[in-house]
């Protein structure tokens, strides 16, 4: 009688998914090697974030910056993800995904898209930990759907910046907004093309697009973070005047975008 052992979760290459990178090419250590450094971007952008946008997380609050904290946990788990290619690199990588958008939920979701049935945000913050948690045991389940089905989420925020920037009137946040949605066009362009069409790549002798996408994600989710944060000023701390800015380049408008406070009418809650 002969056992087959399946492989170690922590195996090299026990992942289902082989992003079209060609592995070991650059090194004898890392899979993917420009899939695996692209995600520097988290690193960098990350800690900016947190740095930019204290002003309004002293307003508002301090939780803002644990996006930004699982937002870096998500770059390191993706490199060693990519450096992997194992499963738990690739469970790693899925669920501090799912984690920063329930984060990034339980903050800005506006009051009125919660469920009748939900009164207050402390309420809907313990709802979406729940479902994070049943959401994190169902990634499990079938593995190489949950990077599809974190991808459709994206539908549901679309609608929320659709009815949003219905009712806004401050120019630079639409302009935000359309910029933020083409970054994201171009980065769900590249994941899926690495995605579904890896030989017409390969034929091209091109196959990077998965280390583009993570490019373009980073700054997409750094824009559209931004954004969300000043719809949620609008309702939650009325009394303080925003005013978009940009890092480094603030006069020419280019760059990681962020809040500052201009006006407060009373001096309520600050660090
Ligand atoms: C009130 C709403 C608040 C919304 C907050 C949105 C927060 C989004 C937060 C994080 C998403 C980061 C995604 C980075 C992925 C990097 C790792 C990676 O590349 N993983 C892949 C494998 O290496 C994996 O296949 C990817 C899986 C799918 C990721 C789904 C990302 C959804 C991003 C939503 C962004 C919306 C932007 C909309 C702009 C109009
Ligand atoms: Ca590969
Ligand atoms: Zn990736």
């Amino acid at each position: 009688m002969s056992y087959r052992m399946s492989p170690s979760i922590f195996a090299r290459h026990s992942s289902e998914i082989d992003w079209c990178e060609v592995n070991y090419l650059h090194s004898e250590y890392v899979a993917e090697y420009y899939n695996t450094f692209t995600n520097i971007a988290f690193l960098l952008v990350g800690p900016l974030m947190i740095y930019l946008l204290h002003p309004y997380a002293c307003r508002r609050s301090l939780h803002v910056h644990l996006v930004w904290i699982m937002f870096i946990m998500i770059g390191l788990f993706s490199m060693y993800y990519h450096m992997t290619l194992s499963f738990f690199g690739q469970l790693l990588d899925e669920i501090s995904i799912l984690w920063v958008i329930c984060l990034g939920y339980s903050i800005w979701l506006p009051q009125p898209y919660f469920p009748w049935f939900i009164k207050g945000r402390n309420k809907f913050g313990a709802a979406i930990f729940a479902i994070a948690v049943i959401s994190t045991l169902m990634s499990f389940v079938k593995p190489t759907i949950n990077a599809y089905v974190l991808n459709s989420i994206t539908f549901h925020i679309l609608y929320l910046l659709v009815k949003e920037i219905r009712k806004c009137n401050n120019r630079d946040i639409i302009n935000l907004t359309l910029v933020s949605f083409c970054l994201w066009l171009v980065a769900i362009s590249c994941w899926l093309s690495d995605r579904l069409f890896c030989n017409f790549w390969k034929n091209l002798n091109f196959c990077y697009l998965h280390s583009f996408w993570h490019i373009f994600i980073c700054l997409a989710v750094a824009h559209i973070n931004t954004v969300f944060a000043y719809f949620d000023a609008q309702y939650e701390i009325p009394q303080c005047t925003l005013e978009l800015q940009y890092w480094p380049l603030r006069s020419l408008k280019f760059g990681l975008p962020y809040l500052i406070i201009t006006k407060t009418k009373v001096s309520k809650k600050t660090c």
